[in-house]
């Protein structure tokens, strides 16, 4: 860095004062704090964004959301040139410069980074990052403080794009790197174009009720209401109500994925009055998407259908048409291929997900919590379907096998373009355009379970019913040093402190379908206790004691 980029750096960096007391980590979803302290990192990560731009000599995606979280939040993360999360080997740096005391501070990290990385500033080279952000109002003033941090970067570009979900913004990392249209309409237009394709393509007599036909989505009071009222207006046929659209309520409060799957409660605005419709919740920035449905109207709970559940749909659709797809007939395809597909679940999954999965002959690994680590484990098959139990998750094509099945599709339509054969590579494909290639995204999520259980003439009732979760019980857990606990297995296996796994062991052993684990969370300061067995009494007593035993090995604070 010559001395004009560094003083460029430290002139404006004085604008941004770290906080007193403030240390921050890049965790699971970037940084999050309460939206008053956040400006010194978001500019900060302004000049990451930047810096990653210089190095990939690609367009960098910087996002200002706290997601789920309360309004009160914000957070800032990056999206890399995939469209996918910043590239781990990166949140060092993110960490150290976000908690650099004083300008010369950062300076300094930034030219030894800037050393260590090679990143040229040779005048030939330019910086682009795009800027999003939620409906969060301090989004306003942090979007400012993260232009600036671009801008000190000489040559660099940074483009407002505007209040976008989290998926819609890392689309458009994804798509301006291939050299695709990347517009919001561009966005709108092929989901909206794949999902037709995709209900044309239903087989004549799947036709489901009135009652069955209605959607009603709640919004979180965030960014995804407002897009998918955009998105309802491209779609022919397709009715959604939308409520908790952000006048009158707050963001994320009472409402939304996260308040619906961890509550088992319906948000606010819905109630007994829904029995039997289909619900869905997104929530505070869309990237993420469970349905549910009002049993009864005396009922306090709902039935949810979790990421597992969207998984398990998913997972059945696309083994069914890569199985028509394969049959052997006159249409037979000249060049065979076996799709690899694999499944990735986090230890959160429930049992009875993995094990209808595995029943129905798919594999399934395993990997820890956070997309960051799903993502990539898909992106090694063919076709990765991923999903967190929280709903958050989606389908990965592979560049080889996409190419090979526009070859086939192109092959087949020229043989007989009605045959079957050519209806699953069409499925295929539109299915490949409809869901985020980049991230998972409620809109495009929800857009693919409705054309799925449209094929399928399904219900939501029918689609619960493909297995029966086995109960659960999660407890967070405050101790001393969550730190202290360390764990294998994707999370599975505690290996310290030592002899906390057998004491586990031992209480797991006394239930049937007993399963459970304890890990550091990555997002709180807690350790989470998750415990599954046969009966809702079983998991809350299996739960409970090893509760007890986390006291026990790493002092008590108290639980939740
Ligand atoms: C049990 C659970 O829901 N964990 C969530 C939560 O991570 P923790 O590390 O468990 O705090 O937040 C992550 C980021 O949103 C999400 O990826 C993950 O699934
Ligand atoms: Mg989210």
């Amino acid at each position: 860095m010559n001395d004009r980029q560094k003083s460029f750096i430290l002139y404006s960096s004085t604008n941004f004062p770290l906080p007193q007391g403030v240390r921050l980590s890049y965790g699971t979803a970037g940084f999050r704090a309460d939206a008053s302290i956040l400006q010194s990192t978001v500019f900060r990560v302004g000049i990451l964004a930047a810096l990653r731009s210089l190095k990939t000599q690609s367009v960098i995606g910087l996002m200002i959301t706290a997601s789920h979280n309360k309004v009160s939040d914000n957070g800032v993360k990056v999206a890399d040139p995939s469209g996918g999360m910043l590239i781990q080997d990166w949140e060092p740096f993110a960490d150290a410069i976000a908690n650099a005391a004083t300008p010369i501070n950062l300076v300094q990290l930034i030219d030894e980074f800037v050393k260590k990385e090679n990143i040229l500033f040779d005048g030939a080279r330019s910086a682009e990052v795009l800027l999003g952000r939620d409906t969060r109002p301090s989004g306003l003033f942090l979007i400012e403080a993260a232009k600036q941090g671009v801008n000190s970067i000489v040559g660099a570009l940074a483009l407002d794009m505007g209040i976008l979900t989290t998926p819609q913004l890392h689309w458009m990392v994804r798509a301006r790197n291939k050299g695709m249209k990347a517009t919001e309409d561009d966005y709108y237009e092929q989901l909206s174009s794949s999902f037709r394709c995709l209900t044309d393509l239903i087989p004549n007599g799947h036709k489901i009720n009135e009652v069955d036909d209605r959607l009603v989505v709640d919004g979180a009071n965030g960014v995804g209401a407002e897009k998918i009222q955009v998105l309802m207006k491209k779609l022919n046929g397709l009715l959604i109500e939308v409520r908790n659209t952000g006048k009158g309520g707050v963001l994320n409060e009472g409402v939304g994925a996260d308040f619906v799957q961890k509550e088992k409660f319906y948000p606010q605005e819905f109630g007994p009055e829904d029995v039997g419709i289909r619900c869905a919740s997104l929530d505070g920035d869309a990237d993420r998407l469970v349905y549910f449905s009002v049993p009864s109207s005396d009922s306090s709970t709902i039935d949810l259908v979790d990421g597992d559940k969207i998984l398990s749909l998913f997972a059945v659709f696309i083994k069914e048409q890569l199985a028509v797809l394969n049959t052997e007939g006159e249409e037979k395809i000249s060049d065979d291929y076996q799709a690899r597909v694999g499944v990735i679940q986090t230890a959160y999954a429930n049992g009875a997900s993995t094990y209808y999965l595995k029943q129905l002959g798919l594999e399934v690994v395993f990997t820890p919590t956070g997309v960051k680590y799903l993502h990539e484990k898909a992106a090694q098959y063919d076709i990765g379907i991923y999903f967190e139990a929280n709903g958050h998750g989606t389908i990965l094509f592979s560049e080889s096998f996409l190419s090979w099945l526009e070859e086939r599709c192109n092959e087949l339509s020229s043989k007989n373009k009605d045959s079957e054969q050519h209806k699953a590579a069409l499925r295929l494909l539109a299915v490949s355009r409809l869901i985020n290639q980049a991230v998972g995204d409620a809109l495009s999520g929800l857009l693919l379970v409705e054309a799925i259980l449209r094929h399928m003439g399904w219900s939501i009732h029918k689609w619960a019913e493909l297995y029966q979760d086995l109960p659960s019980r999660q407890i967070k857990v405050r101790v001393v040093d969550r730190t202290a606990v360390v764990t294998t297995n994707a999370e599975t296996v505690v290996v310290k402190p030592l002899g906390i796994q057998d004491a586990i062991n031992a209480q797991v052993a006394k239930y049937s379908h007993g399963r459970c684990f304890i890990r550091p969370s990555g997002t709180e300061d807690f350790i989470r206790v998750y415990a599954e067995a046969s009966t809702q009494e079983e998991a809350d007593s299996l739960a409970g004691s090893v509760t007890k035993l986390v006291d026990q090995y790493l002092g008590f604070y108290g639980s939740r």
